[in-house]
């Protein structure tokens, strides 16, 4: 504007000038005139600098934080950097600590030249497990991730004998064949068909053959202590075997004779965490808490199981120790049937309304996870939801969230339907639910369930996880539960479909009722 002004203003007087009119105030009309003329040209030059030191405040300002975030950005990735090496350092002590601890890396079965230390050392290993299972006994709670498998088989691999391949393969309805049908569904012709899918039983073919078997035994049972040192020695000296066992066991057959020094064992959680790289069969001998517990020794992949029956049920137990040396030299030779039984992973929030993203170590479980209500006399109150839509509140005992191989457990006995254990699902049972409309569910196997505990429940709620281990939940935690990538594949007596219906014929007595009699009055 100031410009245009000052053009208008100057036109003026040169136009008066030319036309021979002097003014005689004229020099003093001039001053003010100037004056005049400067006058919004100097106030419109102070409101620029004015608008322009204030751009230049702002820009300065907003260059600072810049600066600021960026240096904090810089130290926090320092911090970082500095914490990463230092747990890299000591993963990397941890694996160099292992491989070089010949007692359980001896390639065929020889004396270790350390003998001595070697059984001090897997009597610590006694005192430790107590260390490393916790008092209610079990193993804590670390997942594997797939990343952290593969580095670790390089350096495994390094050292041990390599593990035994195999592969598994899916048989239609008795027919076998050796590749894997999906279950796709198909668009022929625009109508819409489901593969073949039901009745498939996986069957394994060893690609190279088993070289290490670890034996997992019931404690305290003079039965099995026998049974387990019977079956040590016969693999070793028939099989020529490298076998592993629990520390416990070990001093064990130790204390029997010292034939068993071949035998190894482990010192510490880092050398269990890498037991699945070397294992390629495991042996249980007990009854089903047996399998549970060498279940959870495993938190990435598990081997094949092959589960004697030395308990009182064993649901999952199908083998019988009488014939022990048949059986596992036909496991051994395969192919054999598996069933593939799938785990949940748990993980529990505190405070979950406001760390949603915080979540205590994963547990798997190969039966369920059970929220209950403790020592407490209130009724459980639990809000559920499943991948973020609301289910229900659960106000009563409690609720169980059960694989399908935990279906013929505790979530039974709760009122839980009986599901064979290769259909992939999340059972959904609660326990004495004060209603009189709550029925047991079943979800899909693809699911998220989330188990809040409500800011205003009256009391605690506890989460025990295949019957153990049992963690507080305070009013605003959570438990988060989906099914987990480890399965446990366990070895069949027959094929899975048999297995399960003997388990529920043998050990439940399921529907077992006398036959009516033919000489009954007739209808009609
Ligand atoms: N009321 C109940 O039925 C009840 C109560 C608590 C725990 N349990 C179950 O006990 C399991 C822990 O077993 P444990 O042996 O360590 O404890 P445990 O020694 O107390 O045995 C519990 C019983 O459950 C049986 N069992 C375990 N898993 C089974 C399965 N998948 N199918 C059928 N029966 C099964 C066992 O054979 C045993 O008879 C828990 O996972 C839970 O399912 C059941
Ligand atoms: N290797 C092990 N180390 C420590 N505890 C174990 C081990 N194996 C099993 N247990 C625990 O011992 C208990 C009893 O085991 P298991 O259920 O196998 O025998 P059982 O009670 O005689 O059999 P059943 O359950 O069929 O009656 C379970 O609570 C289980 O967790």
């Amino acid at each position: 504007m100031a410009p245009s002004n000052f053009n208008s203003n100057n036109n003026a007087s040169a136009s008066s000038q030319e036309n021979g009119f002097v003014d005689s105030c004229a020099p003093l009309n001039s001053e003010k005139a100037v004056q005049e003329i400067i006058k919004p040209l100097v106030q419109g030059t102070d409101d620029h600098l004015l608008e322009f030191s204030e751009v230049m405040r702002t820009v300065t300002k907003a260059l600072r934080q810049v600066a600021e975030a960026k240096a904090s950005a810089k130290a926090e990735a320092a911090e970082w950097k500095r914490k990463y090496e230092i747990e890299r350092a000591r993963y990397m002590n941890a694996e160099n600590r292992v491989l070089s601890e010949e007692h359980i890396s001896e390639p065929n079965g020889q004396r270790p030249e350390n003998l001595a230390n070697h059984v001090s050392l897997s009597k610590k290993a006694g005192d430790q497990s107590e260390n490393i299972c916790g008092n209610n006994g079990i193993f804590s709670h670390e997942v594997l991730l797939d990343g952290e498998t593969e580095r670790d088989s390089k350096v495994v691999q390094c050292k041990f004998k390599s593990k035994a391949s195999f592969k598994l393969s899916w048989c239609c309805k008795g027919e076998k064949s050796d590749q894997h049908k999906h279950d796709i569904v198909s668009f022929d012709k625009g109508n819409i068909t489901t593969a073949a899918r039901s009745s498939k039983q996986i069957s394994l073919k060893w690609e190279s053959p088993p070289q290490t078997v670890l034996i997992m035994t019931k404690p305290n049972s003079a039965s099995v202590r026998i049974l387990c040192a019977d079956m040590v020695r016969w693999l070793k000296e028939q099989k020529h075997l490298t076998v592993l066992v629990e520390p416990r066991v070990k001093s064990e057959l130790l204390a029997e004779s010292s034939f068993y020094n071949f035998v190894q064992t482990w010192t510490n959680e880092t050398e269990i965490l890498l037991l699945h790289m070397k294992v390629d069969l495991l042996v249980t001998l007990g009854g089903d808490g047996t399998v549970l517990w060498a279940a959870s020794m495993f938190k990435g992949s598990v081997p094949p199981v092959v589960p004697f029956s030395l308990g009182t049920l064993g649901f999952m137990t199908p083998f019988y120790s009488e014939n022990f040396r048949d059986c596992l030299a036909s496991i051994l030779h395969g192919p054999f049937n598996i069933t593939l039984r799938h785990r949940l992973q748990c993980h529990v929030i505190r405070d979950a309304t406001r760390n949603e993203d915080h979540s205590e170590d994963a547990i798997l479980v190969l039966n369920e996870v059970t929220i209950d209500r403790g020592i407490s006399s209130f009724l459980t109150n639990l809000e559920c939801y499943c991948d973020n839509a609301f289910v229900t509140c659960v106000q009563g005992d409690g609720l169980i969230l059960s694989t399908t191989s935990g279906s013929t457990a505790y979530s039974l006995a709760a009122g839980g339907s009986m599901v064979h254990p290769q259909v992939p699902g999340i059972l959904f049972t609660p326990i004495c639910p004060h209603s009189l409309s709550f029925r047991p569910l079943i979800l899909p196997e693809h699911v998220t369930l989330r188990v809040f505990v409500p800011l205003n429940s009256r009391s605690n709620a506890w989460a025990s996880f295949d019957g153990k281990d049992r963690k507080e939940l305070a009013p605003g935690d959570a438990l988060i539960c989906s099914m987990a990538s480890w399965p446990v594949p366990t070895a069949c007596q027959v094929d899975s479909t048999n297995d399960f219906l003997h388990s529920i014929h043998d050990g439940l007595h399921w529907n077992v009722r006398k036959t009516q009699s033919f000489d009954s009055p007739r209808v009609g």
